[in-house]
């Protein structure tokens, strides 16, 4: 199982789901390849089988800035037969909480692609659970394959 995780990180907890989620995956003997969303291009998907996107929300419940052309971009995709799940912060204080999660599940499920894994919404608040919680969606997404 080849996955490519796209994420894009304002202070870093994205980020760090990102390398937490990768690790977890190639512990258990999965090839990883991790992109900062600035860098990556939407046809870069085309050659993994599973896709992760990692994307804390911005503005009133939006995408943040750097992947919206990314975001166009795979709106052109044909996803079918790959394999998705989507994981982001987001702050609970606010009235559409981690909600850029669904916006990207729904992208993708319009592309055909499958979302294997429901998506991970973590609060700002709770990041000690951040570890945890990273640690039980990746071990769903190695045993839903
Ligand atoms: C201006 C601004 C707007 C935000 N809007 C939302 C929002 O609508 N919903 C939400 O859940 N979080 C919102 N957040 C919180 C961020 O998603 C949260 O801080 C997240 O952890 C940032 O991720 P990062 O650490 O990877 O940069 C907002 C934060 C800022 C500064």
């Amino acid at each position: 199982m080849d996955t490519i995780i796209i994420y894009t990180s304002m202070a870093g907890t994205t980020e760090l789901m990102a390398e937490m989620i990768g690790g977890k995956l190639t512990e258990a003997g999965e090839r990883v390849v991790i992109k900062d969303a600035l860098e990556a291009y939407a046809h870069d998907l085309q050659s993994y089988d599973r896709v992760l996107i990692g994307s804390y929300t911005w503005g009133d419940g939006d995408l943040p800035d750097e992947m919206v052309d990314f975001y166009e971009e795979l709106s052109k995709l044909d996803l079918n037969g790959k394999q998705a799940a989507v994981f982001g912060p987001g702050d609970s204080t606010y009235p559409h909480f981690a909600r850029a999660v669904d916006i990207w599940e729904e992208a993708i499920q319009a592309q055909g692609g499958e979302i294997v894994v429901e998506g991970l919404k973590i609060d700002r608040w709770y990041t000690e659970e951040l570890e945890a919680a990273c640690a039980i969606f990746s071990e769903k997404l190695i045993q839903s394959h």
